[in-house]
C-alpha cells in the first residue's frame, strides 16, 4: 500500500499543477473581463447622462444606449463566467477529490477520480469528474462487482473493480482506505469525530447510501423522509439542492428553490454549505416569515410564541378549536363557507389617496351587487376589479386636460418634466401630432404614476376586507357547533379582534385566512417556484402545508422531519404521514425514505436518547465512542456553582457547549447563573441569525436542527419533565450533542429518565 500510496500522491502533485496552471489562466481571464467590465460601465454612464431635452439627438443617444447596454450585459455575463471559474478552481485546489473508482465498461478498464467539480486538461480528458455526474453514483451507491449508472440511452452497466476514499490535506494525502462498502466507515469516523464549527460542512465525501437515494431523487413530486435525530436530513437537502442544481443547470437557478426552515439561526448555520460546493444558496424563510409578507406585514405568532404561551395555560376549547383550524378539513370548510356567499356577504373596505377617499366601500358593495349570480364570488370579484381597474384608466384619460393637472405640470422642474416625457417611448411621443398632444401624454403619465399606488391597490384586492370576511368565516363555523362549541369559536373570535389591534395574528389563523382570500381573488400562487423544502415537517400542521402546496402550485416538495422531535404535536408513523400528505398534494409520485442510522451523536449519547422513546430500538447508533452521558444532582442553592463548574469542565475538552432549557425564562436564570463565568456567554433569542460565543444558552426549541460538541442539559426533573408529553423535547435535547451531554436536575429527577435508568442500566452515570 505504501507504494500505492506514493503513486497516487505523484498523481495529486500532478492534478495540483494542472489546477494551478489553469487557475493562473483563468484569473488573468477574470482580472480582463473584470476591466473591460468596468470600461464598458463607465462608458454607458457617460453616454446615459447625455443631454436628451433635443428630441432629434435624444433618438441617437436612445439607439446607441441602447447597443451599451446589450455591451454591459455581455461583458458582465463574461466575467461571472470567469468569476465562477476560479472559485471552483479554487475550491478544487484546497482538496482536488475524495473518492477514486477502477471500472470495468465495455472490456475497456478506467480509472475515476471523484471531487467537489469536474477537471479537464487541455487534451479534454477528465481528471476529476463532478461527485453529481451520473456516473460518480457509482461511488456512493455500488459495492464491488456489476454495477449499473444512468446514461441518456439508458442504464449502464459496469464491473467495479476497486473503490478508494481519501483524505486530502494541504496538497497531502493523510488517509487512503479501499473499500468494499458505500462509503467506508473509517473516513465517517474520521469526519464525525471533528469538533463542531459555527457552521455546517457539506458531506460529499462521505455520503451513506439511503442519504444519496434523497440527493439524486429528480422523479417524485412529493418526496418524505422520516430520519432519526442526528441522521443527516438537513445535510440530504443541501446536497439534493447542489445535484438539482447540476442536474437541471438550463432550466434552474437557485432563486426557484426555497427552503422553510425552523428559525433564523438555522438558516445562518448551514448557509456555508452550498457555496462550499460552489453553489448559491437558495431562499430561505421561517413560516411565520413566509405568512407574514402575505399579510402585509402582519407579525405573525411564531411556532416558539405559542409554545411559550402555553407553558402557562391552554385550554381544552381554545386547543380543539386550533385541531380544526390546522386540519386538513379546513380547506372544504372554507370551500362550503364561499358557496353560500352572496354579494351583500363580502366586505370591503375605501381605497384612499392622500387621505381622501378615491374609492368607496360602498361603491364596491354597490357594483358587486349589479353583477349576475350565475358566476361564482370569485368571477364576480375578478369582473369588479377589472371595472375598477377600467374606471382608474378613463378617470386618467378624461382628466388629463384639466387645468389642475396643467397647473401641477406647470409646477414640475425640468428634470421631472424630462423624465416623464421619458427615453424609451420616444417614437410614441414623436408620432404624437402637436405639443398639445405631447402635452397630455406628460399629464397621462403623471397622473398614472401620481395614482400607482391605487392601480397596486386594485391589483393586489386590497378593496376586500379580509379581516372582516375572516370573522364571519368564524361566525359561519360557530353556527355549525353546539351551544358550548360556539362558546369556544366566539372565543377565538374575539382573540382575533384583539391580536388584530396590535397588528399581530395567531399562527392558527394565518392559513385559513390566506386561503380564504385566495379563494376570493384567484391569487396566491407563485408558479415559478419548482422546489420547496421543508425541514422539520412534523411541526407543520396540515393546513400550513396545504396552504404551502397551494402557494407553489408547480413545485416538487421534499418534506423532511423526525416524528419522534415533535414538539408541538403527536407522534405519526412515517406511512401514514405520507399517505396523508400525498392525498393532501394530490401527489402523483410520492416517495418514502426513512434513515434510521444516527451520525451526530456518540454510541453513548444515541444509546441513552433513543432508551427515551417507546420504540426507539429502530435507531442504528453509529460506532464512534465517547464518554457516557451523566446526571448531576442539585439544589436551588448549589446550582450556580454546579453550572459555572459542568461549563467549566466541558469547555477544556470541547469548542463549543450549549445549556439548553425548556423554556426562555430558565434561559435567562441560566444566563444569570453564569454571570460571573470568565468568558462570554450568549443567550440566544428567536430572531438572532448568529452565534457569537463558545458558552450558548437557549431553549430547547430555538436549537432544532443545531448541534453543538456538548451539551448541559438544564433541570431535567420531576417538575420541568413530568410525563409523556416531554419525551419529544428530551429526545431533542439529548440528540442535540455530538460529544458529550450532562444532564442537571433541580430536586428529584423526570420519570423519563428514570425510566431509561431502569431499562438500560448504566446508559447514565449518575455524579
Ligand atoms: N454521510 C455523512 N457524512 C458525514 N457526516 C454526516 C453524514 N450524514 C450526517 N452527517 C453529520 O451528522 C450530523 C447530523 O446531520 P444533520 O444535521 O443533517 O441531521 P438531521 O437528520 O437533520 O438532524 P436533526 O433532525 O437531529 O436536526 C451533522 O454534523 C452532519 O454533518
Amino acid at each position: 500500500m505504501a507504494k500505492e500510496r506514493d503513486l497516487e500522491q505523484h498523481r495529486l502533485n500532478d492534478v495540483a499543477q494542472e489546477i494551478d496552471k489553469q487557475l493562473q489562466k483563468a484569473e488573468t481571464f477574470y482580472d480582463k473581463a473584470h476591466s473591460e467590465t468596468r470600461a464598458v460601465e463607465s462608458n454607458y454612464i457617460a453616454n446615459t447622462s447625455i443631454n436628451t431635452a433635443e428630441v432629434d439627438d435624444a433618438m441617437e443617444t436612445n439607439a446607441e444606449i441602447q447597443q451599451q447596454r446589450s455591451i454591459v450585459a455581455r461583458v458582465t455575463e463574461t466575467e461571472n463566467i470567469m468569476a465562477k471559474t476560479v472559485g471552483t478552481l479554487k475550491l478544487l485546489r484546497k482538496s482536488p477529490y475524495f473518492g477514486r473508482v477502477d471500472i470495468i465498461e465495455d472490456n475497456w478498464p478506467e480509472t475515476l477520480y471523484i471531487g467537489l467539480a469536474s477537471l479537464q486538461d487541455e487534451a479534454g480528458n477528465f481528471l476529476i469528474y463532478d461527485w453529481r455526474a451520473p456516473i460518480s453514483g457509482i461511488y456512493y451507491n455500488g459495492t464491488l462487482g456489476k454495477v449499473a449508472y444512468p446514461t441518456p440511452n439508458g442504464e449502464q452497466t459496469v464491473d467495479l473493480q476497486k473503490k478508494r476514499q481519501f483524505v486530502i490535506q494541504d496538497g497531502q494525502i493523510t488517509s487512503m482506505f479501499d473499500t468494499n462498502e458505500t462509503v467506508g466507515d473509517e473516513m465517517l469516523q474520521y469526519a464525525l469525530g471533528q469538533q463542531n464549527d459555527d457552521v455546517m460542512r457539506n458531506i460529499v465525501a462521505t455520503i451513506q447510501k439511503e442519504q444519496n437515494q434523497i440527493i439524486r431523487d429528480t422523479t417524485s413530486d412529493l418526496l418524505v423522509v422520516q430520519g432519526v435525530a442526528g441522521s443527516g436530513k438537513t445535510s440530504a437537502i443541501l446536497q439534493r439542492i447542489a445535484f438539482l442544481l447540476f442536474h437541471s443547470r438550463e432550466e434552474l437557478n437557485s432563486d426557484q428553490i426555497v427552503l422553510l426552515s425552523p428559525n433564523r439561526l438555522f438558516s445562518s448555520y448551514i448557509a456555508d454549505v452550498l457555496p462550499s460546493l460552489g453553489e448559491r444558496n437558495m431562499r430561505q424563510v421561517t413560516l411565520a416569515e413566509f405568512f407574514s409578507a402575505r399579510l402585509q406585514g402582519l407579525i405573525v405568532q411564531t411556532l416558539f410564541d405559542r409554545y411559550e404561551q402555553e407553558q402557562h395555560f391552554i385550554g381544552q376549547a381554545s386547543y380543539s378549536v386550533r385541531q380544526e383550524l390546522e386540519s386538513e378539513q379546513i380547506v372544504s370548510l372554507i370551500d362550503d363557507y364561499m358557496a353560500q356567499l352572496s354579494a351583500s356577504d363580502i366586505h370591503f373596505v375605501d381605497i384612499y389617496y392622500e387621505d381622501k377617499v378615491f374609492f368607496g366601500a360602498q361603491e364596491f358593495q354597490a357594483y358587486l351587487a349589479t353583477l349576475s349570480t350565475s358566476y361564482t364570488i370569485r368571477e364576480r370579484i375578478s369582473q369588479l376589479q377589472k371595472h375598477f381597474m377600467q374606471v382608474l384608466t378613463d378617470r386618467i384619460e378624461s382628466l388629463q386636460d384639466a387645468d389642475w393637472v396643467q397647473t401641477e405640470l406647470d409646477n414640475l422642474t425640468d428634470q421631472e418634466y424630462q423624465n416623464l416625457l421619458g427615453d424609451d417611448d420616444l417614437e410614441e411621443t414623436l408620432v404624437a401630432e402637436n405639443e398639445d398632444s405631447v402635452i397630455s401624454l406628460v399629464a397621462k403619465r403623471y397622473l398614472t404614476k401620481q395614482w400607482q399606488a391605487i392601480d397596486d391597490a386594485l391589483y393586489n384586492n386590497f378593496y376586500l376586507d379580509i379581516y372582516q370576511q375572516y370573522r364571519s368565516f368564524l361566525q359561519y363555523v360557530m353556527q355549525q357547533k353546539n351551544d358550548e362549541q360556539a362558546e369556544w369559536w366566539r372565543a377565538k373570535q374575539r382573540r382575533f379582534d384583539l391580536q388584530l389591534e396590535y397588528h399581530r395574528i395567531d399562527l392558527e389563523d394565518a392559513a385559513p385566512l390566506l386561503f380564504l382570500r385566495d379563494e376570493l381573488t384567484g391569487g396566491g400562487t407563485n408558479q415559478a417556484m419548482s422546489y420547496v423544502f421543508i425541514d422539520e415537517m412534523q411541526d407543520y400542521a396540515m393546513a400550513q402545508l396545504l396552504y404551502l402546496k397551494h402557494a407553489f402550485p408547480k413545485a416538487k416538495f421534499t418534506v423532511l422531519g423526525d416524528s419522534e422531535q415533535a414538539l408541538f404535536r403527536q407522534v405519526e408513523t412515517p406511512q401514514a404521514l405520507l399517505n396523508k400528505y400525498a392525498q393532501g398534494f394530490d401527489a402523483q409520485k410520492p416517495a418514502l425514505i426513512k434513515l434510521n442510522r444516527a451520525y451526530r451523536s456518540t454510541h453513548e449519547i444515541m444509546n441513552f436518547a433513543k432508551a427515551l422513546l417507546p420504540d426507539g430500538n429502530d435507531i442504528v447508533t453509529f460506532t464512534r465512542h465517547g464518554e457516557k452521558p451523566s446526571l448531576r444532582q442539585a439544589y436551588p442553592e448549589t446550582i450556580v456553582e454546579v453550572l459555572n463548574d459542568e461549563v467549566a469542565q466541558l469547555r477544556q475538552n470541547f469548542q463549543t457547549v450549549a445549556i439548553l432549557t425548556k423554556t426562555a425564562e430558565q434561559a435567562e436564570l441560566v444566563l444569570e447563573a453564569l454571570r460571573r463565568y470568565p468568558e462570554k456567554v450568549q443567550l440566544l433569542h428567536a430572531m438572532d441569525r448568529t452565534r457569537t460565543a463558545n458558552v450558548l444558552v437557549m431553549p430547547i426549541y430555538l436549537a432544532k436542527g443545531l448541534e453543538f460538541d456538548a451539551v448541559i442539559g438544564y433541570d431535567v426533573s420531576q417538575s420541568n419533565y413530568p410525563d409523556d408529553k416531554a419525551i419529544g423535547l428530551l429526545y431533542t435535547l439529548a440528540s442535540r450533542a455530538m460529544h458529550a451531554l450532562h444532564l442537571v436536575t433541580i430536586g428529584p429527577v423526570s420519570p423519563l429518565i428514570i425510566q431509561v435508568q431502569n431499562t438500560v442500566a448504566s446508559s447514565l452515570l449518575v455524579q
